[in-house]
């Protein structure tokens, strides 16, 4: 048997590998599609067969050396990708069945029978389930190849994902903090202050509940749009309004489409009459989740949906032949090596609250649009990915900002707090942004986040000369000094909004030279409450525990 916790570490690291990114798709046959459940309930019977045959045959261990596997692991790599999932449905056939006849050859076609059965593996959208499979049909000696080679491969991929994130051409790199605690982001040069070190835009962004279908700002760049020149479509739920044709399609293809949108989610030869089947219910749960997001300003649940939204369109996409690919991957909206999936479970977080009710408004929403996806949106992962956006999002303040944002009417504790030198009170909107979330704050930061061209691409701007190696860092609150306080009083009030939103006690070099014992006190945090996912940390640090001792 393959052990509980190598099982959940597997299941964990794969679902970071974003192989996950087939799920939707095989999820939706397995449970539309009677071929294609009748094509793997055959291909198990098939193995099952085999089983008996193979049992006469069981070798020792693999005896395959580390050089060897790693050979065929590059060369694996090297091979054409399955990009759509109908291709990767005929290569996952093609390989098992290929797998099962080396294995019917005998000893001496293990190896290439394993590399049949791994290759299998790579695009079947429920590893575990497979690897389970195979663990009850498959030769131990292949078996124990497939799992060396799985092992490997899930490995460099996540020790990889630094060598691709952040983009060469943003000037800045990932580098663990001095004290190994944490990430932090690193000047890959010397820049003069007022230089720009990088634009970022960002992956979803969205504006105040008090802007939302006002027509006053461009509902996907955020944009500030004159009298008479937004573009409104003809049915939206959420009420948005564009500056641009480019910026409805946008924001129709990434989210709006499935989460408040009308046009059927599938590309029509996939559809088979599901859009017309599911309008009525679609527009109910649309309606329900909007009143309660607008009546409850839950803009962060909002944030989320989108980003559950956008991955499945970067799946949906990949169902459209007549549409190339290489188009969408130059717009960011289908990603080759790393999904949306392995950046968001990479970044630190509060644990969020979320209710039963949330869940099942989103889920509707969801489920309407596409049968099957719904399943996607579990509490747990719902109450993650709300806490990690609140803690990352960053305020999107245009000119410096506005002066007629509403007051909150929460407590101080709970009221919204989003990442900007110029306070939350001046944003029209926020959104996250991948690169710059790894940013940590200082009360005398080096940095800050600047929107030059009145939308949400964010240009992070050298506020003094950075040498190249330096940290970067920009001020997650309004650090100046208002006229009404004093240095002790100003002091404080950043202190206690950090605490309050990021949960954590400053620790900057001003902070250091500043705060006094007696300062210390009352701030209501006493360290870092916020983590990264066990898995993350787990697998960064190397101890993924896959390897074939998964066996018990
Ligand atoms: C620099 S890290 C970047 C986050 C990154 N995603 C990671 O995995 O570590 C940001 C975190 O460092 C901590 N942090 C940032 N600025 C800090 C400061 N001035 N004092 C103490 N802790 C700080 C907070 O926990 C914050 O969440």
């Amino acid at each position: 048997m393959v052990s509980r916790s190598s099982l959940v570490t597997l299941a964990s690291v794969t679902v970071v590998t974003g192989i996950v990114a087939y799920a939707v798709y095989f999820d939706y046959r397995r449970r539309n599609d009677v071929e294609f459940r009748k094509k793997l309930k055959k291909e198990k019977k098939k193995v099952d067969k085999h089983v008996a045959q193979a049992e006469t045959e069981k070798q020792a261990a693999s005896g395959v050396s580390a050089e060897e596997l790693r050979a065929a692991l590059a060369k694996i790599r090297e091979e054409e990708h399955p990009i759509s999932p109908g291709e990767s449905e005929k290569h996952f056939m093609a390989q098992v069945g290929l797998g099962e006849q080396f294995v019917a050859q005998g000893e001496a076609f293990f190896m290439p029978a394993a590399l049949s059965f791994f290759r299998a593996l790579r695009v079947y959208p429920s590893p575990v389930e497979l690897i389970m499979l195979y663990q009850q049909t498959l030769p131990e000696p292949v078996f124990k190849i497939v799992m060396e080679l799985a092992n490997m491969d899930v490995e460099d991929r996540v020790q990889g994902y630094y060598n691709h994130f952040p983009p060469s051409d943003m000037n800045v790199s990932v580098q663990p903090s001095a004290d190994g605690t944490k990430k932090i982001i690193v000047a890959n040069k010397d820049f003069e202050e007022g230089e720009v070190i990088y634009k970022e835009l960002p992956v979803v962004a969205d504006l105040d509940m008090d802007l939302q279908g006002k027509g006053t700002h461009c509902s996907y760049c955020l944009r500030q749009i004159g009298k008479g020149m937004t573009i409104r479509p003809e049915y939206d739920s959420l009420g948005a309004v564009y500056c641009s044709r480019t910026c409805q399609i946008r924001s129709k293809t990434q989210s709006e489409n499935l989460l408040f949108g009308a046009d059927s989610v599938l590309p029509e030869d996939s559809d088979n009459g599901l859009g017309a089947l599911v309008q009525k219910d679609r527009k109910k749960a649309q309606t329900a989740f909007v009143e309660y997001i607008k009546s409850k300003g839950r803009l962060m649940l909002l944030l989320v949906a989108r980003v559950f939204a956008r991955q499945i369109a970067c799946e949906t996409l990949k169902l459209n032949p007549a549409e190339p690919i290489a188009e969408y991957t130059k717009h960011g909206l289908v990603e080759t090596t790393y999904s949306i999936f392995d950046h968001m479970q990479r970044l630190r977080f509060v644990e969020g609250k979320v209710t039963q009710d949330e869940r099942k408004l989103l889920a509707a929403v969801m489920g309407a649009a596409l049968p099957g996806v719904s399943d996607i949106v579990t509490d747990e992962r719902l109450a993650t990915d709300v806490g990690r956006m609140s803690y990352n999002v960053i305020g999107i303040c245009p000119t410096g900002g506005r002066e007629d944002r509403p007051a909150p009417d929460e407590r101080p504790e709970d009221q919204l707090r989003t990442r900007t030198p110029y306070g939350t009170s001046k944003q029209v909107g926020c959104g996250l942004y991948l690169v710059s979330a790894y940013i940590a704050h200082s009360c005398a930061p080096n940095a800050k986040p600047s929107f030059p061209s009145g939308t949400s691409e964010l240009h992070m701007v050298a506020t003094q000369y950075i040498k190249k190696g330096e940290e970067i860092t920009m001020a997650y609150v309004d650090v100046s000094q208002h006229p009404d306080e004093t240095p002790v009083e100003a002091r404080r009030r950043r202190r206690i909004e950090l605490a309050r939103g990021w949960r954590f006690k400053c620790e900057c070099p001003r902070c250091g030279s500043e705060v006094t014992e007696s300062e210390e006190r009352d701030i209501g945090v006493k360290g870092d409450e916020a983590k990264v996912e066990d898995v993350v940390s787990r697998v960064e640090s190397g101890n993924a525990g896959t390897a074939n001792t998964a066996l018990d």
